[in-house]
């Protein structure tokens, strides 16, 4: 039976949503299992606990979430408690272990491990190394993995916020991990006190099943709360931990059982509220994305990409700024970049490449390197000294040069410089921008006998921002009729 089979199966049989945590923490470990009558050693106090939180609880949850660390840190007999505590659990019962296993080079083997000689169904893991990092645990059929979206710890806001709380990194996560499995394979961690991230995420998600986290902190919201962001419109695709003092009591059903009633009733309220059985509809279209998405919110995230009135050099007022300058100062992001100009460069036929100063030296330099083609560039000023050359490098009149720059806006820059290039008696056939600015652009210089390429257009960066959620629409607004 697959993970999400006998995941339904529990929750349907024991009427549940609720998860045990079987944490072999020496800190929680009630009294009663080292000390007074109790013989055993620490290790028998740890088995003998969870032992009986097992029998205590087969009939009141749908899953049981053993945390490897707390193995782990227990050592190689740490190890050998887990297959034992494996091993007490009821075979109806889905194992998640909580590994947040997030090591690339390690997923193969880990996944080997725990899916194939454990009891385990689904694991949890960590959202950074991407889908490289989850696809070798997906190849297991009726497996299932839990990515982690966010936490709610206060240190991580810095992160998971990023760049802005209205477009925060743990809502990317989310959009993201969706494209990586289906929602029989592929759930979602969510530790969080606030009903509001929650909800967040079931609008975004709202197929997919949500194992919740740290939802009885203190200072936390109202279990209704909760559930009412969290459950999905049939009452379902949410896993509620029982909290760990609980768990230390003498007579953990005792307690539990209420906490079920609470859960299950506000289920019956959820489905009598919603009329209608949800169908959901899959959003990821492969089709729409941008083939240069990720360099345009990357360069969009560095600050590279401006919105807000900007006066430009030829004085006309624009709602967007591009100061590509700062590149240069992420390598990887430049590689990127390069490879984008380089894919334009490949297809053209040339001696030199030329760069337009200052800005596009350096790209002109990573392109002669990178595509083996010499560097040249005409002079933004020339010397009264010197050489007074008017082009730096080597060349041959006659010679054919590609000119690289990093916006088109009116196309006056790009003409000044390839006029220079064309004194020293070079031909200029070719331009290529990063940020082709349209608004006729092209046209201009065509007629001046040059035949321009860009990578991008504007509205290409601005859609995509539009789309990721990096502008509002009111930016977006602004940007049309700027064009208009
Ligand atoms: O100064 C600008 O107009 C300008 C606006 C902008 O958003 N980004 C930008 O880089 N620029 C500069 O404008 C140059 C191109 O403008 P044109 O010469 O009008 O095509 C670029 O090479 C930049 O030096």
């Amino acid at each position: 039976m697959s993970f999400f089979e006998k995941l339904n199966h529990a929750i349907a049989h024991n009427q549940s949503l609720l998860v045990v945590g079987l944490d072999p923490n020496p800190e929680m470990m009630p009294k009663r299992y080292s000390t007074g009558e109790y013989s055993g050693d620490l290790m028998d106090g740890l088995k003998d606990w969870l032992h009986v939180i097992i029998q205590q609880t087969a009939d009141l949850v749908c899953a049981y979430k053993p945390t490897y660390g707390f193995y782990k840190a227990l050592g190689a007999p740490g190890l050998n408690l887990l297959e034992q505590t494996l091993a007490a659990i009821p075979d109806s019962i889905p194992i998640i272990l909580d590994a947040k296993h997030g090591d690339l080079n390690t997923s193969t083997v880990f996944a080997e491990t725990i899916f194939t000689r454990s009891r385990v169904d689904a694991v949890t893991l960590s959202p950074y190394s991407g889908q490289d990092h989850v696809a070798p645990f997906l190849i297991y059929p009726g497996k299932a993995v839990f990515i982690l979206c966010c936490t709610s710890n206060p240190a991580a806001v810095a992160i998971q916020q990023y760049p802005q709380p209205q477009t925060p990194l743990y809502l990317q996560v989310v959009k993201e991990a969706k494209t990586w499995g289906a929602p029989e394979d592929l759930a979602l961690e969510v530790g969080t006190t606030s009903p509001d991230v929650l909800a967040k995420i079931r609008a975004i998600a709202p197929e997919r099943l949500i194992l919740a986290r740290s939802i009885w902190a203190e200072g936390g919201a109202e279990l209704t709360q909760i559930l009412a962001a969290g459950l999905n419109a049939n009452g379902e695709g949410l896993l509620i931990p029982v909290p760990q003092d609980m768990l230390a009591t003498e007579e953990p059903a005792a307690a539990i059982q209420p906490l079920r009633e609470e859960i299950n009733q506000a289920r019956r309220q959820k489905i009598q509220q919603g009329s209608t059985c949800e169908l959901w509809m899959p959003d990821v279209c492969f089709l729409e994305q941008h083939p240069h998405q990720d360099l345009i919110l990357q360069l969009y995230d560095m600050g590279c990409i401006l919105f807000g009135e900007f006066v430009q050099a030829s004085g006309a007022v624009f709602p967007y700024y591009i100061d590509l300058r700062k590149v240069i100062s992420n390598p990887q992001l430049f590689h990127l970049m390069l490879s984008a100009y380089a894919e334009i460069l490949q297809d053209l036929t040339f001696d030199r490449i030329a760069g337009i100063p200052y800005g596009s030296l350096p790209t002109a330099t990573g392109l002669s390197l990178r595509l083996h083609h010499p560097m040249i560039f005409p002079r933004k000023e020339v010397k009264a000294h010197g050489t007074r050359r008017v082009i730096e490098g080597h060349f041959e009149p006659g010679e054919t040069v590609v000119v690289v720059d990093d916006i088109l806006i009116s196309g006056k820059s790009v003409m000044e410089g390839a006029a220079k290039l064309e004194t020293g008696g070079l031909n200029v056939q070719d331009i290529v921008v990063f940020i082709d600015h349209e608004g006729g652009v092209k046209d201009r210089l065509r007629d001046n006998g040059y035949q321009a390429h860009s990578v991008l257009t504007i509205s290409e960066i601005t859609q995509t921002l539009y789309q990721a959620g990096r502008i509002t629409q009111e930016q977006f607004q602004a940007f049309n009729h700027s064009v208009e």
